[in-house]
């Protein structure tokens, strides 16, 4: 099913609300590095990410190295940003 892209004012809206994430560099995504004490919790935050992606049937990438997780949120239905991400955006934000 199809989503409308953000517009442009909308995407800069995002990023001027959510400083810690940064545009990719063809600008369909948006991307930020989390980093953790430890594996066990970069692995509990990853746990929690995975359960509010299912909720919203929205799914990050991500890759994870010890305690570093990055993830990048993009909306492949959109073939760029939409409301899904701003939604992932503070459904993160509210774990951390
Ligand atoms: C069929 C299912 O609703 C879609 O494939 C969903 C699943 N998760 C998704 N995740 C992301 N990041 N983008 C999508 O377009 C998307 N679409």
């Amino acid at each position: 099913m199809s989503i409308a892209e953000l517009t442009d004012a909308e995407r800069e809206a995002l990023l001027a609300a959510n400083p810690d994430w940064t545009l990719s560099r063809d600008g369909k995504a948006i991307e930020r590095t989390f980093k953790f004490g430890d594996f066990n919790e970069a692995w509990g935050f990853m746990n929690r990410v995975a359960l509010i992606a299912e909720k919203h049937d929205h799914h990050p990438e991500w890759f994870n190295v010890y305690n570093r997780v990055e993830i990048t949120l993009t909306t492949h239905d959109a073939d760029g940003l939409s409301q899904r991400d701003v939604d992932m955006v503070a459904a993160i934000a509210a774990l951390l």
